[in-house]
């Protein structure tokens, strides 16, 4: 049987950083990739490699990646035969949560309306053009793409979800050599103090984190001075120092810890050492924007919220809003 190139994933990103430390990293970063694609694999890796394989091979494919889909064209239409194994291999790899994308005309409605998110953050972002970028929990790696095409010189999203990188993959499959990279860690996995990066993303992880104060700080260690934080996150209403910690659950999901308001938001950035944070957006989340599609068949934000409340989850919390806040490393 075929094995999974896990080498390969993160060689782009130690060719990123400089030499110093550079074997401390490798090594870190083999150990961690090792315990997840060989001392204890996922069982659907070769199902999930076999559909990767499926994709049929197209020369001359262009990308869009100023468009809310990933788009992918080739100079020629696909034969009956490419799409029915375009179809098969995409299949293959549901659910799809996090995109749009549109495989020479396949498109792939996906469970959330990533672009929507990408529409309220980047208006607010300095110039991409030939910035080195980071992308924490970057999921399928829809933003990747789109940061590549406002010009970024480099991007390399993280995430630990595997079926996220042969979505990924599917799409780089047809790219060929460009300078985005997914390596599927999480970021308390990655080597400290990279400093290395223009922009940080971290879109829809803080919450997960149990300790959110350590999670900036660690976002600050990627970052070269000056360079610029992106974090977004759900918060609540509230007076400064407010922040949620739901029960159990909230809105169905589990491992959700702080939900702050924007002023502790913005506290916990002074505090942990970034400058001139401001909220660019705030946003609730609705049953347009994350939803069952043809491409993701589970249930979506609308079973997860008050039958008879939308503005509430279903456990009774405020239903979902997202912040949007810049801030940058001294
Ligand atoms: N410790 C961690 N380190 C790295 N990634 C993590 C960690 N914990 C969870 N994740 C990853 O963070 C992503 C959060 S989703 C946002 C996706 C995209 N950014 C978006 O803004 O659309 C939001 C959500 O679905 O709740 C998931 O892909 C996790 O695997």
């Amino acid at each position: 049987m075929a094995t999974f190139d896990w080498q390969g994933c993160y060689q782009a990103l130690l060719n990123e950083l400089n030499n110093e430390g550079q074997e401390r990293w490798s090594n870190l970063l083999t150990q961690q990739l090792r315990r997840r694609f060989e001392d204890n694999p996922h069982g659907d890796i070769a199902r999930w490699m076999a559909a990767l394989a499926q994709l049929p091979d197209v020369s001359d494919t262009q990308a869009r990646l100023d468009t809310s889909a990933v788009t992918l064209r080739a100079e020629t239409l696909l034969n009956e035969s490419q799409l029915e194994q375009l179809e098969s291999g995409l299949r293959g790899l549901m659910p799809w949560r996090k995109g749009p994308f549109d495989f020479f005309g396949t498109y792939i409605d996906t469970e959330w309306h990533s672009d929507w998110k990408w529409d309220r953050v980047s208006p607010y972002l300095s110039d991409l053009t030939g910035r080195r970028i980071l992308d924490v929990g970057c999921g399928s790696g829809y933003h990747c793409w789109r940061m590549l095409g406002e010009g970024a010189a480099r991007v390399i999203g993280i995430d630990p979800g595997l079926l996220f990188l042969f979505q990924f993959l599917s799409v780089k499959k047809y790219l060929g050599d460009v300078p985005v990279d997914l390596v599927p860690v999480r970021m308390e996995d990655l080597p400290g103090k990279l400093e290395s990066f223009d922009t940080t993303f971290s879109m829809g992880v803080l919450y997960h984190r149990r300790s959110p104060l350590d999670h900036l700080l660690e976002l600050k260690d990627t970052l070269r001075r000056g360079g610029e934080l992106v974090l977004e996150t759900l918060v609540v209403d509230g007076p400064e120092g407010y922040s949620l910690m739901p029960e159990d659950r909230y809105g169905q999901m589990r491992n959700v810890w702080f939900l702050p308001s924007c002023d502790t938001l913005m506290r916990w950035l002074d505090r942990t050492g970034f400058r001139d944070a401001r909220v660019v957006d705030v946003t609730e989340t609705t049953i347009e924007e994350q939803r069952q599609t043809d491409w993701m068949r589970f249930n979506s934000l609308v079973d997860f919220l008050d039958p008879d409340d939308h503005s509430k989850t279903i456990e009774g919390y405020p239903g979902p809003k997202r912040a949007t806040i810049i801030a940058n490393k001294p």
